[in-house]
């Protein structure tokens, strides 16, 4: 009898071309590819040096993204001299080697994370990797994805391999239910927290659970995507139902006989029974409550009632050192009290929490109340048909007439890298998955959590638990 096997290890077995040695590295084949006009212009370089075509073109989708602006209207001009330069060029180089681009003004256009699924281009069972670290995403759909870096995307495109070492295996298994009020966010939120920001560093994860299980694709495409701010490099979930019935009729998925062989073989794409995992942690969704960052690591996070915690009780000299430092770059004190913390902006966007269920939770807490007077509040689709939804059921009027900007997609405010930008000082509550130092703009200061969350922060214009709205 052959061993148990987890799903990653079943990924991974069924790609790998050949092992290189006794380390654990492999010749791995990769299914898919998405490409961004941000991290590919090297690796597009690279390849024109040597000469090299794109093995397989139809296994890449390319889209814009991260440097466009993402202004009330569209017309695919960019101002800045730079951002107009990578996007053309990823342009040209979709064009030279035959790679299909959802550019600034097609209808597929938007963040990579929220498209590619939405596509139907990620399907389960698939070993996907991008210049994008986001892209463990892909989990939700029992797809293995996993971020990589500029030569690797050059080596990807001219061969359709990478070379790569297997990681360990980790389970979390959420039981239980959640609350009213909490939700995905709050999950992966609260398992950071608990584990570290690089508690899962060598591990691929796979969640399980009554709680994961009760999850819609979207709420799951949450979890892996903050997986990676643990520091996994990878995260799954086995398909079941749900991620059949999300990826049938999407323009990508195969149709006809080929949907009906591929759900056969979609429908094995588990751990096996007995499988053994290096590490197993557990979490009780029952006990979980609205999560809020504090500090400047996603692992700096609490319970919206909770207070700032001390850093003279941190016996870790370093670890004490760190939170001082976070508390002094956001303007915070230990001990003070969580709800209340005044805010100046607040942002619904990005590929953690911008898809249409968002928006409609979104769209439930602000009902008819409006955001605060002294709260800049912009709300950004995660993509142009996400948008085009919201418009559809009159969700985006309601936002605009609560007093949020209703913007094109794109990452947007997520990380300072377009037009939104952050002033210094400014304080933002984000449903986004990062709230480094300067990551919404240099010396601004973020606030993560659930973007229904961000919504009641907007409304009564500081940090507030949704639950006593
Ligand atoms: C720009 C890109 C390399 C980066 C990533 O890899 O995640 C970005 O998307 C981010 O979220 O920080
Ligand atoms: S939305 Fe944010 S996290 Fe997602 S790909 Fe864009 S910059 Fe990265």
């Amino acid at each position: 009898m052959s061993q148990p096997r987890t799903l990653y290890d079943k990924h991974i077995d069924s790609h790998t071309v050949c092992t290189l040695d006794d380390a654990g590295h492999v010749l791995l084949y990769i299914d898919r590819q998405v490409l961004n006009e941000y991290t590919s212009p090297q690796a597009f370089s690279g390849l024109r040096e040597s000469g090299r075509p794109v093995w397989r073109p139809g296994a890449h989708l390319a889209v814009v993204d991260h440097v466009n602006p993402t202004a009330a209207s569209r017309t695919g001009e960019i101002a800045d001299a730079g951002g107009a330069r990578q996007v053309a060029y990823l342009a040209e180089n979709c064009r030279d080697f035959a790679i299909e681009l959802f550019d600034l003004l097609d209808r597929r256009q938007g963040i990579e994370h929220v498209v590619a699924p939405e596509q139907g281009f990620i399907l389960p069972g698939m070993v996907v990797a991008a210049g994008d670290s986001h892209t463990t995403t892909y989990g939700a759909l029992g797809a293995f994805g996993f971020g990589i870096g500029t030569s690797q995307i050059e080596h990807l495109l001219a061969s359709q391999t990478l070379v790569y070492k297997r990681l360990r295996s980790m389970r979390v298994r959420v039981d239980g239910k959640l609350r009213p009020g909490v939700v995905s966010k709050d999950i992966i939120m609260a398992l950071i927290a608990r584990i570290g920001a690089s508690g899962a560093t060598g591990y691929a994860v796979e969640f399980c659970g009554e709680a994961i299980d009760a999850l819609s694709v979207e709420a799951r495409m949450t979890v892996c995507n903050m997986a990676v701010e643990a520091g996994a490099r990878g995260a799954f979930m086995a398909p079941d139902q749900k991620v059949f019935d999300y990826l049938a009729n999407r323009p990508m998925a195969p149709k006809g006989e080929r949907w009906q062989q591929a759900l056969s073989h979609w429908r094995q794409l588990q751990s096996d029974p007995g499988a053994q995992f290096d590490r197993e942690v557990h979490i009780d969704a029952s006990q979980l409550q609205p999560m809020v960052t504090w500090g400047t690591s996603p692992d700096q996070a609490l319970a919206i009632d909770g207070r700032i915690p001390a850093p003279s009780e941190q016996a870790d000299p370093i670890l004490r050192q760190d939170m001082q430092r976070a508390l002094d770059y956001m303007g915070l004190q230990a001990g003070q009290a969580l709800q209340g913390i005044r805010i100046d902006h607040a942002f619904i966007g990005s590929c953690t929490n911008a898809r249409i269920e968002d928006l409609r939770q979104v769209a439930e807490v602000i009902g008819r109340r409006q955001v605060a007077s002294h709260v800049r509040a912009m709300i950004v689709p995660g993509s142009t048909a996400v948008r085009e939804q919201a418009e559809a059921e009159g969700l985006a009027r309601q936002f605009i007439e609560a007093g949020f900007e209703w913007r094109q997609s794109g990452c947007s405010m997520c990380l300072a890298m377009n037009d939104d930008v952050l002033p210094a000082g400014a304080r933002c509550a984000s449903s986004t998955n990062r709230n480094f130092e300067g990551r919404q703009g240099a010396g601004a200061r973020t606030h993560l959590m659930s973007p229904a969350m961000v919504a009641a922060a907007a409304i009564a214009g500081h940090l507030t638990d949704i639950r006593s709205l």
